[in-house]
């Protein structure tokens, strides 16, 4: 005779055929051996197992610990991240937040411990923060090294350096301004190739950061942390010179 049960779990369920008891894991698919799964089919039979799975992990003690322990690694990850400018993703692929793109998004983290990009807030209208105007201001300039030429031709470095003056005299914060111009005295501009421009930037920022109390940036991971704007057929790009100038 065929049981009726209504499968909640394969521990609780109520039948009102013969009653009978849970029989071992393994045996469960072995189903010709108790007469009272004889009318289930393996299809059946392997629902059921996945129910009292499920059953068994809510039950487990242990998952309050785990949860915490997510969220612990959760908060921690978003941290670093913050500082050191890499998406972390689950171990399988730990891919490096590299090229700027034009959403400006944040990263966010997410339960499953991946960080994801945040729905775009309203955008404030009122004046920005001496913070914010930083943030903003270094991501210009190390994506503007980042896609500076391998060999810049004569007029690239000569702007590179008036850049720098300019932004030393007009930056909109008098304090920073002051500051930087002090630091690009005992450390004038380099910008013969990609490299010694975004190296030297990377020295500069950090010695900002020192200033600030915060910390240094690994110079050597400036590659992985910034990149050339996402542009379609490198349509971005700025060119320099097959020549030495
Ligand atoms: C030219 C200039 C001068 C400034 N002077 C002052 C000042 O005198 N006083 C003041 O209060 N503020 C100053 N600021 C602002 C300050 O540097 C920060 O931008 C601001 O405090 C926000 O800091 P942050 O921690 O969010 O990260 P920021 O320092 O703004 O850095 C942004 C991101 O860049 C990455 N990063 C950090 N260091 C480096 C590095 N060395 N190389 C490459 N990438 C890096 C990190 O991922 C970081 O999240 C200045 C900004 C500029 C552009």
């Amino acid at each position: 005779m065929r049981h009726s049960c209504v499968p909640t779990t394969w521990l609780r369920r109520s039948c009102t055929g013969d009653s009978f008891s849970r029989p071992a894991m393994g045996q469960a698919n072995r189903h010709h051996e108790f007469g009272a799964f004889n009318n289930l089919s393996y299809t059946e039979l392997g629902g059921l197992l996945l129910e009292e799975q499920k059953q068994r992990m809510s039950e487990n003690p242990w998952q309050p610990l785990l949860q915490t322990f997510e969220k612990l690694s959760n908060c921690v990850q978003t941290h670093l991240s913050n500082f050191i400018g890499i998406k972390i993703t689950p171990p399988s692929s730990s891919t490096i937040q590299n090229p700027i793109s034009l959403d400006s998004s944040p990263l966010i983290a997410t339960n499953s411990s991946t960080l994801q990009k945040s729905p775009l807030k309203e955008k404030s209208t009122g004046p920005v923060a001496k913070e914010e105007l930083g943030r903003a201001t270094w991501t210009f300039l190390h994506t503007l090294a980042a896609q500076y030429p391998e060999k810049p031709t004569r007029q690239q470095k000569k702007d590179v350096k008036e850049l720098m003056a300019i932004l030393s005299r007009m930056y909109p914060c008098r304090e920073c301004a002051d500051h930087f111009k002090e630091i690009l005295r005992s450390n004038p501009a380099q910008a013969g190739s990609q490299e010694e421009f975004s190296q030297w930037l990377c020295h500069v920022h950090n010695t900002v950061n020192r200033s600030l109390g915060k910390l240094v940036f690994p110079c050597e991971r400036v590659d992985a942390r910034w990149g050339k704007l996402e542009c379609e057929q490198k349509s971005c790009d700025l060119h320099g010179t097959s020549m030495d100038f």
